[in-house]
């Protein structure tokens, strides 16, 4: 949907978009509004449209301004400015209403765009041709210019203002060439006249008070039910006309006439949403605003936390930081169940994470229950009322959790000493890690190895013989050998004997702990990774580490396993197809994984190990009785990454699943915070006049003229030689304001981000209390 109101005098550009979701074509929970106004003293120049639609991560403003010819750089022209600064023409024909998004062109929200606006507007995003955004990171970005005849949609809703004829006089010639401009082609509208909007913002149809005389008596005509059926019908066949000529297809005229019932019912369902809008603009800041669920948790962070901080309070045993420090090495290997354990690792939020307003929503409870933990997710959403803020409680039970505060040795004593032990006296040793990237996998696998490499040594007496190999598992075919440097490929091999072997597999012998960490140092370092949105290095393929150890008869096999993140399509959206096939395949991996577990666990006779690599090199794991195999489910527990977290959790605990059931609890309404902490430094741009004299005055610039409308964001947008002209100040004070503006503007966006830190860091201190 899109809004445009204008008013003559000074010139205002509202827009209201509403995002739809590019995979799916569904309306997602996403909306924003900007609006631009111009100032009275700039007769001359008029911004004609501005619009920029923020995002989860950044914002983007674009600003449009058609000027006077007595600004001679930019006359006649439209030109559109990016907030990092440089002027971009956007097309020297002041005739459309333009709009970035190409899906809106797909929905048919906007349907006259014009390839060169389209391509400008998307260099102006930064973003050309990429139609595969995701919907959480979109800047949309929309130009209006006086839009003519031809292309006002039918979808927009215009409304001149309420300036008076002797105004409209008062104006420059460019002015009003343009206000004529924009009154044809609000004459020629197909939208309803009672669209009209006073300087308040709200409809006055029929009200001929608030408009010029012109424009009163256009309306006049206009609201004759028959006339305007004649004026749909003819901007249908406008419409039609133009998009013939722009895109070279055929339209009939007859089609375009017989949508006119068609548009009725758009009309209709536009006016039905402008109530909506008049209603949600009275209800205020408490009241509904479409927001999707990670935005809404972040947006309503303070009352969140504070819900889950009085959960903790009451619950002092959560987040402890025990993480079992009591128990002896056996003691939680003894909770496996079919030799199976799955275990969760929790990382800390980091600093950024707090940065950006996310906090903690995953309590470990480690001490309760003697034969199992559990692990707490706070689910925070949205009713769907989108005004009563919930919070779903959801118990999962694992093995043993572990913390943020968890110690690596912690989980090599607990998690994999024993197994390193199992191996190294002949058994056979899984540890396989589990969760979606950046949540810690590598980097709990790392510790292990580097643990295993001095205690396995320690462990075997001089006759033993270790051998290492170690592969890559890349999409549901490849397996590379990451021991050689030229990365050959590698076959798995069923043998008769049930075991399974990496035939063309370099196989080290390595009789130190020193040469074994060698050889993984360098089979690392040979990994696959790419940088991803969650992860500078993360790994795209499933390293499989095998060690077996030969001690006379006896062969024990220690496999660590570090999976790629178990993305899900959503994040996929952010990755080119390439990666999103990876995606599918890893996850198509894990879930052959999950299968053979199941049918082990069932047990079923015919377990399907061929359906993936990774179950092929793991046959012997699910098969043999002195197996043991450990899962290790890495989480992040931030609030944004909770859908990551229940799946992650969802799929280890349904490993061990029948024994422990997972608990849902019922969702709790949650109060406002009563003390919301705010950041107070305050940039420029958001400084009222009082605000701006006092800096004036501050900085003893006495010898400036300030109009009424000079506030912080009126002054921040003046150049130098603007700043003399209207503010009447002489040469050096010009320029001294415009660099002071600008040096005060540096130093509180920084005073903010560190405050925003604080902040963030307080909060942190509070939910780990
Ligand atoms: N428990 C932890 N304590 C401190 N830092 C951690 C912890 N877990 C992870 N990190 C840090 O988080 C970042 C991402 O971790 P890591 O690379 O292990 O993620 P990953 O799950 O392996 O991601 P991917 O699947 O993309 O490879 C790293 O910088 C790592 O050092």
């Amino acid at each position: 949907m899109v809004k445009l109101s204008a008013k003559f005098r000074n010139l205002r550009i509202q827009f209201k978009i509403k995002s739809f979701s590019s995979s799916n074509r569904q309306e997602i929970d996403w909306e924003e509004e900007a609006e631009m106004q111009t100032s009275p003293t700039q007769k001359d120049e008029l911004l004609l449209g501005s619009a920029v639609l923020g995002s989860r991560h950044s914002e983007k403003r674009v600003e449009s301004r058609l000027c006077s010819e007595d600004n001679k750089e930019n006359n006649g022209s439209v030109t559109g400015q990016s907030c990092k600064g440089s002027p971009k023409m956007v097309s020297p024909k002041c005739s459309e209403v333009l709009h970035t998004d190409n899906r809106h062109k797909k929905l048919g929200a906007i349907d006259n765009l014009s390839p060169t606006s389209l391509s400008s507007t998307a260099s102006a995003r930064g973003r050309k041709g990429n139609d595969s955004m995701k919907y959480s990171s979109i800047a949309h970005t929309t130009f209006a210019r006086v839009p003519s005849a031809k292309t006002i949609s039918d979808r927009m809703i215009f409304t001149p203002s309420s300036a008076s004829s002797s105004e409209y006089k008062s104006l420059s010639p460019a002015t009003q060439q343009i206000i004529k401009e924009v009154d044809s082609a609000y004459m020629s509208s197909p939208i309803p006249t009672s669209y009209l909007r006073s300087k308040e913002g709200k409809r006055t149809p029929n009200s001929s008070k608030q408009v010029p005389e012109a424009y009163a008596k256009n309306k006049r005509s206009s609201t004759n039910p028959k006339q305007l059926h004649e004026k749909e019908k003819e901007a249908l066949e406008r419409k039609a006309s133009y998009q013939s000529s722009s895109d070279g297809r055929s339209r009939s005229l007859v089609t375009a006439a017989s949508g006119v019932s068609a548009l009725a019912v758009k009309r209709e369902k536009q006016q039905r949403q402008a109530r909506n809008q008049d209603v949600q603009s009275k209800v205020g800041v408490n009241g509904r605003q479409n927001l999707d669920k990670r935005t809404a948790r972040l947006r309503y962070g303070d009352a969140f936390q504070a819900d889950i901080a009085g959960f903790r309070a009451t619950n002092s045993h959560l987040n402890n930081g025990s993480n079992h420090i009591d128990k002896v090495s056996n003691e939680i290997q003894d909770r496996h169940c079919n030799g199976i354990c799955v275990f969760v690792r929790k990382r800390p939020l980091f600093d950024y994470e707090f940065d950006r307003g996310d906090y903690d929503v995953v309590s470990i409870d480690n001490t309760t229950h003697s034969d199992f933990d559990e692990c707490i997710v706070h689910n925070c959403h949205m009713h769907p009322d989108m005004k009563q803020m919930l919070i779903k409680i959801t118990r999962f039970p694992v093995t043993a959790a572990f913390d943020e505060r968890c110690s690596d040795d912690s989980i090599y004593k607990h998690v994999a000493g024993p197994l390193v032990k199992n191996a190294a006296e002949g058994g056979i040793s899984t540890i396989l890690m589990y969760g979606q990237t950046g949540c810690g996998k590598s980097h709990t696998i790392s510790g292990i190895e580097e643990r295993t490499v001095i205690d396995l040594f320690q462990i075997l007496d001089g006759s033993s013989t270790v051998t290492i190999q170690f592969v890559e598992l890349c999409g549901s075919k490849e397996c590379k050998d990451l021991l050689s440097p030229s990365l050959s490929a590698v076959k798995i091999r069923d043998n008769v004997d049930g075991s399974v072997e990496l035939s063309n597999a370099t196989a080290l012998d390595v009789s130190t702990p020193e040469d074994l960490a060698d050889a993984i140092r360098s089979a690392k370092s040979r990994r696959a990774t790419e940088a991803t949105d969650k992860n500078g290095v993360s790994s795209r393929s499933h390293a499989v580490c095998q060690l077996q150890i030969q001690f006379q008869e006896r062969k024990g096999i220690l496999t660590l396993i570090d999976c790629a993140g178990s993305e899900r399509r959503h994040d996929s959206m952010y990755h080119d197809s390439q990666r999103q096939k990876e995606s599918a395949e890893i996850n198509a991996s894990l879930w052959a994984i999950k299968e053979c577990i199941r049918a082990r666990a069932s047990q079923s006779s015919r377990i399907q190990y061929r359906s993936s690599n990774l179950t092929r090199i793991l046959r012997e794991s699910f098969e043999r009785d002195d197996a043991k195999l450990s899962f290790i489910g890495c989480v992040a527990g931030n609030a944004s990454d909770t859908d990551h977290t229940t799946e992650t959790l969802k799929t280890i605990s349904a490993i061990v699943g029948s024994e422990i059931e997972i608990k849902d609890e019922k969702a709790h309404p949650v109060v406002k915070a009563a003390v919301q902490k705010k950041v107070t430094a305050k940039v420029p741009k958001h400084w009222s006049q009082e605000e701006l004299k006092s800096f004036l005055s501050k900085n003893n610039i006495d010898n400036v003229q300030l109009a009424s409308t000079h506030n912080g964001a009126a002054v921040m947008k003046l150049s130098v030689s603007q700043i003399k002209a209207q503010l009447k100040a002489d040469a050096d004070d010009a320029e001294k304001l415009f660099n002071l503006l600008r040096t005060e503007n540096d130093r509180a966006s920084k005073a903010q981000r560190q405050e925003r830190m604080r902040i963030a860091k307080e909060r942190k201190g509070n939910m780990t209390m």
